[in-house]
């Protein structure tokens, strides 16, 4: 096994075998924590079946529910019925079965308010919950950030070659359309402002980008996480290739 440029990586057998361990992963952090802790959801199909377990016995009752905030790490810019929705996502995959106080769950607005408002207010959401309105070295904003890893080395809505990969003041910023649809993201200076952030990656498809951002090649958004913690890459053994 060779060592990955950043973080640690953790190989499963397969997509169910990740999911399972990443929502005991989930559990366990939010469990062992005393105070409240903040999870950042992110958006595609990897996560989907993790939700599915946090929603589910047994982890379900573990969960200390009352006490962890969720916020988003990207969103499209569409209502939570739109089927394009992360939030509708993970509201339909947990967060909408689970005994979680609404005031702790933290959708984007989008009613009403265009793109580059809902960013403003969604970051301000964000500077409520930590507190302060500037972030402090060695005080994180987000306790678990989950992201995803796109094909072309995407990860949140950081896209390559967008400007919000310039973004160094602002937590949230739009991304108006282009590649893909109007969303809003995290930035680099909120996403690594994490304890920890876990990279869930699945599938034969991510192999190649993968084995370009382990092996450190830095031309990837995903290659500019590094967050004040640590890194955990879950993966599979169809994505970890050799790797594993
Ligand atoms: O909202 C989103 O789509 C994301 O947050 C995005 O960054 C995603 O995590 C990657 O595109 C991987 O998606 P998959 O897990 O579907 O491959």
């Amino acid at each position: 096994m060779y060592a990955p440029a950043f973080g640690t990586l953790r190989v499963y057998e397969n997509a169910t075998a990740l999911a399972e361990a990443g929502a005991e992963y989930v559990c366990d952090l939010a469990g062992g924590r005393s105070g409240r802790t903040i999870i950042a959801l992110s958006g595609g199909n990897t996560p989907k079946p993790l939700y599915e377990r946090l929603g589910a016995e047994p982890i379900k009752t573990r969960m200390p529910w009352d006490r962890i905030d969720w916020v988003l790490g990207d969103e499209r810019f569409v209502p939570p019925s739109d089927p394009a929705s992360n939030f509708g996502m993970a509201r339909a995959a947990f967060l909408g079965h689970v005994p979680v106080p609404p005031a702790s769950v933290h959708p984007v607005d989008t009613d009403g308010v265009t793109l580059d408002e809902a960013a403003i207010r969604y970051e301000a959401m964000l500077k409520r919950l930590y507190g302060a309105d500037t972030l402090e070295a060695g005080r994180p904003l987000l306790d678990l950030t989950l992201l995803g890893l796109g094909e072309d080395g995407h990860t949140a809505s950081l896209l390559p070659g967008e400007p919000v990969l310039q973004e160094r003041t602002r937590w949230v910023a739009p991304v108006p359309r282009g590649r893909v649809e109007e969303r809003i993201t995290l930035t680099y200076p909120a996403l690594n402002a994490s304890t920890v952030i876990t990279f869930l990656v699945a599938g034969e498809g991510k192999r190649a980008i993968l084995d370009k951002i382990l092996s450190g090649d830095t031309d990837f958004p995903a290659s500019h996480i590094r967050p004040q913690g640590e890194v955990i890459w879950f993966t599979d053994r169809a994505a970890a290739g050799r790797w594993a």
